[in-house]
């Protein structure tokens, strides 16, 4: 399969699970990964069918500095500080991001995706945000990336190109899957 249908089949896929499978599950295994991490946590705010980290982005905010991705065009991602009510507007690829443009930098990344394998590739929607953003993070220290998706996004091979940057663990409802990062 290529890249465009195996873009569409997990889309597909994202969307099934979407609404029927309880996140809450993913959600204590995503809190059990991140509490074996430190630094700066950037989560995403969800698009679409995306299974939503929100809930745990509101319970670490207390005891953990967050931040969400801000796209300025085919860039790495830049990362601005989020807390409870902080004001919010479209970024260039039409997610919300916070409204105070200061910048921070998160050592720990929860990375959405639409299809993982089992050897901890991604795919994403193409664009390459989260391969620049590592490529660019990963050589200044120690950053922990964690995909987190519904267990049906799921791919049994993803096509790997040289610019994509491997994930140290991913987080679905079923369980925890840790890779060895050695890029
Ligand atoms: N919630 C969320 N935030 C994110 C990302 C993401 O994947 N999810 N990104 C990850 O890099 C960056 C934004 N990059 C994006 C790249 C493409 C599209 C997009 O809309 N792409 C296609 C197809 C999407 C679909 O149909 O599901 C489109 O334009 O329709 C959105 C965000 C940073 N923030
Ligand atoms: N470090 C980098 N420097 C320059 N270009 C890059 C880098 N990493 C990836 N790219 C480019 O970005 C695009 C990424 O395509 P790919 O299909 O791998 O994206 P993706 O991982 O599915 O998307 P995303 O990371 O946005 O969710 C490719 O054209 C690739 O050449």
């Amino acid at each position: 399969m290529d890249k465009a249908a195996l873009r569409k089949s997990a889309r597909d896929r994202r969307a099934a699970a979407h609404g029927v499978v309880d996140p809450a599950p993913a959600l204590a295994n995503l809190e059990k990964v991140l509490g074996e991490t430190e630094g700066r946590i950037s989560f995403y705010w969800p698009i679409r069918t995306e299974i939503d980290p929100r809930p745990l982005l509101k319970k670490l905010c207390a005891h953990r500095e967050v931040c969400l991705p801000v796209t300025t065009g085919f860039k790495p991602l830049i990362f601005r500080a989020w807390s409870p009510g902080a004001a919010m507007v479209a970024d260039s690829f039409g997610v919300e991001v916070p409204a105070d443009e200061t910048e921070v930098i998160p050592e720990v990344l929860v990375v959405p995706l639409l299809a993982f394998d089992e050897r901890g590739h991604r795919l994403g929607y193409g664009a390459g945000h989260y391969d620049r953003t590592l490529d660019k993070l990963r050589p200044e220290g120690p950053v922990t990336a964690v995909g987190f998706a519904y267990e049906a996004q799921l791919a049994d091979t993803l096509p790997i190109e040289p610019t994509d940057q491997p994930l140290d663990a991913i987080v679905t409802e079923t369980g925890i899957r840790r890779f060895q990062v050695t890029s």
